[in-house]
């Protein structure tokens, strides 16, 4: 294939890569969903543009064909690093990338105004997207030691496909005529082949770091509870578990805490839905400030929490209860105009040596209906049994 055809291959690519983030997007709109990625999509864009310009070089005026398309074409990749920094988490890019753009911009423009031969652009060129293609292999680099194999894989394969661009820059300019059996023309295949092969891995980079994301988060809501962020309860079972085990060994109590806001149909009638839900994310701050870093709090569903304390006996655990009682009826919530006050009823046992996960919460519910029937805004604990072992 010749580079005029590969350079049009590359336009037409961006352009169906274009097309198919549109349809998508368009999809998400439908469903009511937040868009996926308009850096990224923007980053296609930007390549589409710039290499239709480059494939007319000699048809339009070379202004638009040498610095706006290459600069338009740095942007693209300036674009497709920032996208993989946003996944990243880190939005780092405005303060750095967007800088060096500039810059880069700036050089390209400069050797084209004084007219510097077109092997000093072309290594600048090259060098300026090999540069941006590792700031984003970087974004995708971290967390190397957790990171599954397809990043590791992507990682590895964007930073080669930089080198050889970097390389092709660096021989053009220092190599024009080449170097054996590798003449100029292997050399610019090379480098525009590394560029083609560039935008399918940012392509299905996107599409399958997408879809790991995706999985990761289906995977962390079987176990977390959207609303509050804190673990439902499959996930405070999960956590619960190695706790009822070491019970059993003596000098190892660990209490359990349930806690069910009083009334709370009635803040859902008067106030709507998502008040109550504000309420139950207020409440889950309220309750957290009272514990230590070793307790941990689950949703059970609904307004009803549950709080586990390791290394805690019933004594501590009813202290602890009846702080986070006074805490939640104390502090007022507030939502849009509404100012909300809350009560809870708590029920308060420890892990005995013959429980079971039934048999525990069993006892604490047990706990927790005593208080709601003695009126409601108290503590109240399980009846005394075996203690543990
Ligand atoms: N806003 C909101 N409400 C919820 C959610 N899940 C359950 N609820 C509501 O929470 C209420 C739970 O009420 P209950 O705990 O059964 O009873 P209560 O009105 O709090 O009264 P007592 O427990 O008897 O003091 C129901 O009205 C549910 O519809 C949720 O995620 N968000």
């Amino acid at each position: 294939m010749d580079i005029k055809t590969l350079v049009l291959a590359l336009a037409l690519g961006n352009l169906s890569l274009c097309a198919a983030l549109f349809f998508y997007e368009q999809e998400r709109r439908r469903a009511g969903l937040a868009p996926a990625s308009s850096t990224w999509g923007m980053a296609k864009q930007c390549q589409a543009v710039a290499w239709a310009l480059l494939y007319l070089r000699g048809t339009l005026p070379d202004f638009l064909t040498i610095p706006i398309a290459n600069g338009v074409l740095f942007a693209g990749f300036a674009l497709d690093a920032s996208a993989l920094w946003e996944q990243a988490g880190r939005r780092v890019w405005r303060r750095y990338l967007l800088p060096a753009l500039g810059a880069a911009c700036g050089v390209f423009t400069g050797a084209w105004l004084l007219e510097l031969p077109p092997a000093d652009r072309i290594a600048i060129g090259s060098l300026v997207i090999g540069l941006f293609s590792i700031a984003g292999a970087a974004a995708l680099g971290r967390g190397w030691s957790a990171g599954t194999l397809l990043r590791r894989y992507l990682v590895l394969s964007s930073l080669l496909l930089a080198l050889a661009v970097m390389a092709r820059g660096l021989l053009t300019l220092l190599m024009p005529e080449g170097w054996g059996w590798v003449s100029p023309a292997i050399v610019q295949g090379v480098g525009i082949g590394a560029l083609y092969l560039m935008m399918i891995n940012s392509a299905f980079a996107w599409l399958l770091l997408g879809r790991e994301q995706q999985l990761a988060e289906l995977a962390r809501l079987e176990v977390v509870d959207a609303l509050t962020d804190v673990p439902n309860r499959r996930g405070f079972y999960q956590t619960l578990t190695p706790w009822i085990a070491l019970a059993r060994r003596p000098g190892m109590p660990t209490a359990l805490i349930i806690l069910n806001l009083d009334h709370f149909k009635r803040v859902n009638d008067s106030y709507g839905h998502p008040v109550g839900d504000q309420v139950l994310k207020a409440m889950v701050d309220v309750c957290k400030k009272q514990l230590r870093d070793s307790d941990l709090m689950g949703r059970l569903g609904g307004a009803e929490f549950a709080i586990q304390l390791p290394r805690t006996s019933q004594e501590d655990a009813l202290m602890v209860a009846e702080r986070i009682r006074n805490a939640v009826a104390a502090l007022p919530v507030k939502a849009g105009k509404a100012v909300i006050n809350m009560t809870a009823s708590l029920g308060v046992t420890t892990i005995r040596a013959d429980d079971t996960t039934i048999s525990l919460f069993k006892r604490a519910d047990e706990a927790l209906q005593a208080a709601k029937q003695a009126g409601r805004n108290r503590v109240a604990e399980a009846q005394a049994g075996t203690l543990p072992a």
